[in-house]
């Protein structure tokens, strides 16, 4: 092993895990393996400043982070210009980038993987000013975004409960004006999104041919709500009707609409927005994977 110091940044109050038996047993397994545990565990202000802190005053090689995608893109923000390697247990309500690179469910898996020594370099996407791992969207799904963190019912139901009064509330389809690094249209859609990986949290492969480390992006134009392509998408199918949803690579964009559109970011309601730049920063985010 060629680290010696790891820190755990633990979110206490995402998922539905024990965050106490998370941090026992990485704290064993890095006693066994002669490493030295340093913990964090976030607020909710001013943790990156906290967790750079914390990297700087002990010298900290490797990270692990036991949160949702909330909390990964923190530690992201925080360690985007150094060389660390992050590990994840994935412990959030939503765990779309832990979805994405197929990491183990099993604890001591997940925790095996995050010590060992096969890594991706993810690319980081950067959406006006804040950072995109995995995928980001305008429109109906940031709208159910907004209302859920709004709403007591967590969960899964929830998320279904709060999409019919989201659904029957909603003024779309958007109109979206789109310039890319090769094109420049105009598009409609009810949900235009920004993906850097395949797939959203739900497991839903939006975008089958997508690579989070190949220095290029898809927006994804869903054109309507049809029922049909949906389940399709969710089956993983990937031939997808181009009347329901096309893709447009590229590796720098603009999109604008006129009137201002719901906007998340790897399921965080960011609010809403007439204007977003997205660029790929020239860093890369090492990840470690089974
Ligand atoms: N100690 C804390 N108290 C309250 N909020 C916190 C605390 N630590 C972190 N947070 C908040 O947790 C959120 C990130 O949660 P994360 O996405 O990792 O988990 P999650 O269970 O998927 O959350 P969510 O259900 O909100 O998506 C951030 O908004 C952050 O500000």
């Amino acid at each position: 092993m060629n680290f010696k110091e790891v820190l755990l940044v633990v979110n206490p109050i995402s998922g539905q895990t024990d965050k106490k038996k998370i941090i026992s047993i990485v704290q064993k397994k890095l006693n066994e393996k002669n490493l030295i545990f340093h913990l964090y565990a976030t607020t909710g202000k001013n943790d990156k400043e906290k967790i750079q802190s914390e990297i700087t005053k002990n010298s900290i090689e490797r990270i692990i982070v036991a949160g949702g995608d909330g909390t990964i893109n923190l530690v992201a923000e925080a360690i985007k210009k150094t060389k660390i390697t992050l590990g994840i247990i994935a412990a959030g309500s939503a765990n779309g980038l832990a979805e994405n690179l197929n990491l183990p469910q099993i604890l001591e898996e997940q925790l095996e993987t995050a010590l060992g020594s096969n890594f991706i370099d993810l690319d980081i996407l950067c959406l006006n000013d804040a950072i995109c791992l995995h995928i980001a969207d305008l429109g109906i799904n940031a709208e159910l975004i907004k209302n859920y963190e709004s709403s007591s019912i967590r969960g899964k139901v929830g998320y279904f409960i709060n999409s019919i009064p989201t659904l029957i509330k909603s003024e779309y389809p958007f109109n979206f004006f789109i310039e890319t690094n090769n094109t420049t249209r105009d598009a409609k859609a009810v949900l235009l999104g920004i993906a850097n990986a395949n797939k959203y949290g739900t497991g839903a492969n939006v975008n089958p041919n997508g690579k989070p480390n190949d220095g290029i992006f898809e927006i994804l134009v869903f054109k309507k709500l049809n029922l049909l392509e949906i389940l399709k998408t969710l089956r993983n199918e990937t031939d997808h009707d181009p009347d329901f949803v096309e893709i447009i690579p590229a590796t720098s964009a603009k999109i604008s609409c006129k009137k201002p559109v719901s906007f998340q970011i790897d399921g965080e309601y960011i609010g809403e927005e007439t204007e977003i730049e997205i660029k790929i920063l020239a860093e890369k985010l090492r990840i470690a994977v089974p």
